[in-house]
C-alpha cells in the first residue's frame, strides 16, 4: 500500500514539471534521504490539513511539524497514523511556535483567513498581514536560515512584509523566501491541456506577474506541446480564467472559503521542489514569486531554479506575445501598489 501511494505521489510529482520524480522512490528505497524537517503553520485549516497530508506522504520528509492555534492536535494525530516516514508532531498554542520552528528547513504558511465572494485578496490584508508578521518574526528567532514558503495572500504583499521583518531581525536571505504562485500554474496546465486538447500530464506553462487578477500572467506562447489550434480570443479566454480562477473557487464555494485541495496539491508541489533543490537534485525549476531583477519591481514571479540554498538562479521571461507585453505592462502598476503596501505594513509596525 504505501509503495503504490508513493508511487502516486511520484508520479504527481513528475506531472507537475520537476523533473525529478524518480528520486522519491531511489532516495527512499536506499535509505540515503538526509534528514528534511518541515513545518506547517496553519496546519489545521482548510489548505493546512490536506497539505499535512501530502507532505507526509512526501518521502523526503523525515520530521512534520503541524502548528496552528486551534484543531491541531487532531490533525497532528490523525496525520501521525499514516505509516510513512515522516515523524509528526503537533504543536497548539502560541507558546509552543518555538519549538514547532527549531530545526526546520521549510516553513510553509496557509496561515490566515481565506476569501468570501465579492472580496479580493487585498481585502484579507488587514487580518492576514499582522498574522504573517507575527509568524515571520518567529521564524527569524527559531529558524532563521529556513527556507519559506508563503501561501496566506494577498500573496503580492505577505512577501513584501516577510521580507521587512526578516530584515529588521537581520535574518533576511532572499534566496529563501517564495510566494506560492504554483496553483496558478496547475491552472493555466489544466486550462491549457482542456482546449488544445493535449494530455495534461505533457503540458508546461509558466505564469508570471504575482498572484491577484491582471498580476497572474500566463505566458501561453511559451506553453508546450505547442499548439496552432488556439486563437486571439482563445488566449485571452485561457489568460482571463486563469487570472480568475481562484475567484471561479471562492463562488463555487459560495461562502465555504476558497481554494484547499488544489492548493494543497500545489503547495506540496512546490515544497517539494524546495526540498529536492535542497537536496542537491539538478535542474529543479518552478515558478515562483521572489525578489527579482527580472522587472523593475522589486518582487515579481518567474522561473526560478531551486538548489541547495534556495533561489539558484532567478530565469528571464523569455519570448513574449504582443498580448503579453501588454499583459506585463498593464500588471505593473497594481503589483507595485501591493508591493509596496506590505513594506510600509512591516516598516510602520
Ligand atoms: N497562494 C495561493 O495560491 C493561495 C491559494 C489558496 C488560498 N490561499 C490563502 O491561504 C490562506 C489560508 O486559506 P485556508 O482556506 O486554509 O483558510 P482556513 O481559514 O481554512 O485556514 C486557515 C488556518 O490558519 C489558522 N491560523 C490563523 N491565524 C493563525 C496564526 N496566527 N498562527 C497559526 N495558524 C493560524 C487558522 O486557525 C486556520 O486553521 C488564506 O489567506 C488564503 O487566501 C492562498
Ligand atoms: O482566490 C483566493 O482567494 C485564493 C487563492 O489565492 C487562489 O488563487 O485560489
Amino acid at each position: 500500500m504505501r509503495t503504490s501511494l508513493l508511487r502516486s505521489m511520484e508520479s504527481a510529482f513528475r506531472r507537475s514539471g520537476s523533473r525529478s520524480g524518480h528520486l522519491l522512490h531511489r532516495s527512499f528505497a536506499s535509505a540515503v534521504t538526509p534528514e528534511r524537517r518541515v513545518a506547517i503553520l496553519g496546519a489545521a485549516g482548510g489548505i493546512g490539513q490536506p497539505l499535512s497530508l501530502l507532505m507526509k506522504l512526501n518521502p523526503l520528509v523525515t520530521h512534520l511539524s503541524l502548528y496552528d492555534i486551534a484543531g491541531t492536535p487532531g490533525v497532528a494525530a490523525d496525520v501521525s497514523h499514516i505509516n510513512t516516514l515522516a515523524e509528526v508532531k503537533g504543536f497548539a498554542a502560541e507558546e509552543q511556535l518555538g519549538q514547532a520552528l527549531e530545526g526546520a528547513d521549510i516553513v510553509i504558511i496557509p496561515a490566515g483567513v481565506p476569501r468570501k465572494p465579492g472580496m479580493t485578496r487585498d481585502d484579507l490584508f488587514n487580518i492576514n498581514a499582522g498574522i504573517v508578521k507575527s509568524l515571520c518574526t518567529a521564524i527569524a528567532k527559531y529558524c532563521p536560515n529556513a527556507i519559506v514558503n508563503m501561501i496566506s495572500n494577498p500573496v503580492n504583499s505577505t512577501v513584501p512584509i516577510a521580507s521587512e521583518v526578516f530584515k529588521k531581525a537581520g535574518t533576511y536571505d532572499e534566496k529563501k523566501l517564495f510566494g506560492v504562485t504554483t496553483l496558478d500554474v496547475v491552472r493555466a496546465k489544466t486550462f491549457y491541456a482542456g482546449k488544445a486538447k493535449v494530455p495534461v500530464a505533457e503540458v508546461n506553462v509558466p505564469v508570471v506577474g504575482g498572484h491577484a487578477g491582471i498580476t497572474i500572467l500566463p505566458l501561453f506562447s511559451q506553453a508546450t506541446p505547442a499548439t496552432n489550434a488556439l486563437g486571439d480570443e482563445e488566449i485571452h479566454a485561457l489568460t482571463k480564467r486563469t487570472q480568475d480562477g481562484g475567484t471561479e473557487i471562492v463562488e463555487a464555494k459560495a461562502g465555504k472559503g476558497s481554494a484547499t485541495l488544489s492548493m494543497a496539491y500545489a503547495g506540496a508541489i512546490f515544497a517539494d521542489a524546495c526540498l529536492k533543490g535542497l537536496n542537491g537534485v539538478p535542474d529543479i525549476v518552478e515558478c515562483s514569486f521572489v525578489q527579482s531583477t527580472v522587472t523593475e519591481l522589486p518582487f515579481f514571479a518567474s522561473k526560478v531554479r531551486l538548489g541547495k540554498n534556495g533561489v539558484e538562479e532567478v530565469l528571464g521571461l523569455g519570448p513574449l506575445s504582443e498580448y503579453e507585453k501588454r499583459g506585463l505592462e498593464a500588471l505593473k502598476p497594481e503589483l507595485m501598489s501591493s508591493i509596496e503596501k506590505g513594506i510600509k505594513f512591516a516598516k510602520a509596525n
